[in-house]
């Protein structure tokens, strides 16, 4: 029944006005999925490869098509991404492009579903699935490589670990965002947004940190429930690596100082969560932040692991990071996906699902954090192609309870 059929591919817009790859899957029963990659700014050196969506298109058609049109089924998706593997054969895609290989791995496992008559989070995460929903961690003031002359770290979230349910957590989220924007008025600080949707003023992080944990808990007040304040450092952006120091524009840190700076900000501001504060080469001194701080919040590998079990698994043996950001475009397939959440929670890491600054209305993420059970989804606050998900997660919370 799930026998592919059909795979179309075109080039659609994203949120930044990119092109991006869009990929139909049609079986044999008529089943159809639709999904769209996103794209990243501050990407990891290691990432799987993206390219130019029209050579990643033609080079799908070239080499995937014909390994899964009549031959294989997307109601099996490790068949499915076993061929985009062997269809590339290269170990980073760039010869289909991960932009390819996970428009089309996520449209795969959205017509299964679809024929299945199941929704995607169950298809995914099977009747055994917890009934834990993620916690969405809202981007509210951002910068770094995500919008010009903004904060030096990139993104400022609030993290709602107290809401009674996912909508309680995606509105407090948007209560925060909008509580920073009367902050900021106040200051009579003008400013647009970023890429995500989050604020973006031209202020130093200093006064961003004060902005943010008053926006904080002014709304937790309002909603009576405990909203948490995280960071993504994006410190591989940060990092110069002649000098080997990490450049702020008020000042450097080399990378001892770097590791007081956070450990600090953990203890000023009780952060919950904190991605990527040092640079992705450095397991070393991510492993010595964890052993400082790891005990009472997250530090979490984006840049680090970017989704790679090879890299996870060096992580764990450095005792580098105790959370893992995971990104399906950064490792090409949903499979390599599942297979980086599978590890971590073996190994105690918590899971992150994650957006990326270029996206699209599509909701895979949503589903697949619920699939996995993941503990946090990290998909902005506000905007269209962010909203998409998070209502998204309100509606699936709402169907499964
Ligand atoms: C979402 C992020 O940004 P980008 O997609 O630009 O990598 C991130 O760094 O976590
Ligand atoms: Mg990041």
């Amino acid at each position: 029944m799930t026998l592919i059929t059909d795979v179309r591919l075109r080039r659609i817009l994203d949120s930044r006005g990119n092109p991006t790859v869009e990929a139909d899957v049609v079986t044999e029963s008529g089943g159809f999925g639709r999904a769209a990659a996103p794209s990243g700014a501050s990407t990891g050196e290691y990432e799987a490869v993206e390219r130019p969506p029209g050579e990643a298109i033609a080079a799908a058609r070239e080499h995937a098509v014909p390994r899964l049109v009549g031959e294989v089924y997307a109601g099996n998706q490790r068949d499915v991404d076993a061929a985009l593997h062997a269809a590339d054969g290269t170990d980073d895609f760039s010869e289909i492009g991960a932009n390819s290989a996970v428009a089309i791995s996520m449209a795969a496992a959205k017509a299964g579903a679809d024929v299945l008559g199941a929704p995607l989070f169950q298809h995914l995460g099977g009747t055994f699935r917890g009934d834990d929903f993620p916690i969405p961690l809202g981007n509210v003031v951002g910068g770094g490589e995500h919008a010009a002359d903004a904060t030096d770290i990139q993104e400022f979230l609030a993290a709602p670990v107290g809401a009674p349910s996912v909508a309680d957590a995606v509105f407090a989220n948007a209560a925060v965002h909008d509580a920073v924007a009367d902050l900021l008025a106040e200051r009579g600080v003008p400013c647009g947004k970023g890429d995500e949707g989050a604020w973006a003023p031209s202020i130093d992080d200093s006064e961003a940190f004060e902005i943010v944990d008053e926006a904080v808990s002014l709304v937790e007040d309002e909603v009576g429930f405990n909203i948490g304040f995280g960071l993504d450092v994006a410190g591989a952006e940060l990092y110069d690596s002649d000098s080997e120091t990490y450049e702020y524009s008020d000042r450097s840190r080399d990378t001892d100082e770097q590791i007081a700076y956070i450990a600090d900000l953990v203890d000023e501001y009780d952060l919950v969560y904190v991605e990527d504060p040092l640079d992705e080469d450095d397991y070393d001194a991510f492993a010595d932040l964890t052993d400082e701080v790891g005990d009472r919040t997250l530090i979490c590998g984006d840049d680090l692991f970017v989704t790679n079990t090879d890299r996870l698994v060096e992580g764990i043996d450095h005792g580098a990071a105790n959370s893992i950001l995971i990104k399906p475009n950064q490792i090409g397939t949903l499979t390599d996906a599942f297979d980086a959440i599978e590890l971590a929670t073996r190994n105690g890491y918590d899971s992150v699902v994650s957006h990326r600054s270029g996206e699209t209305e599509d909701t895979t993420i949503a589903h697949l954090a619920v699939a996995t059970d993941a503990p946090f989804i990290k998909t902005g606050t506000v905007g269209g192609e962010r909203t998409a998900k998070l209502n998204e997660l309100i509606r699936i919370a709402d169907d499964a309870t």
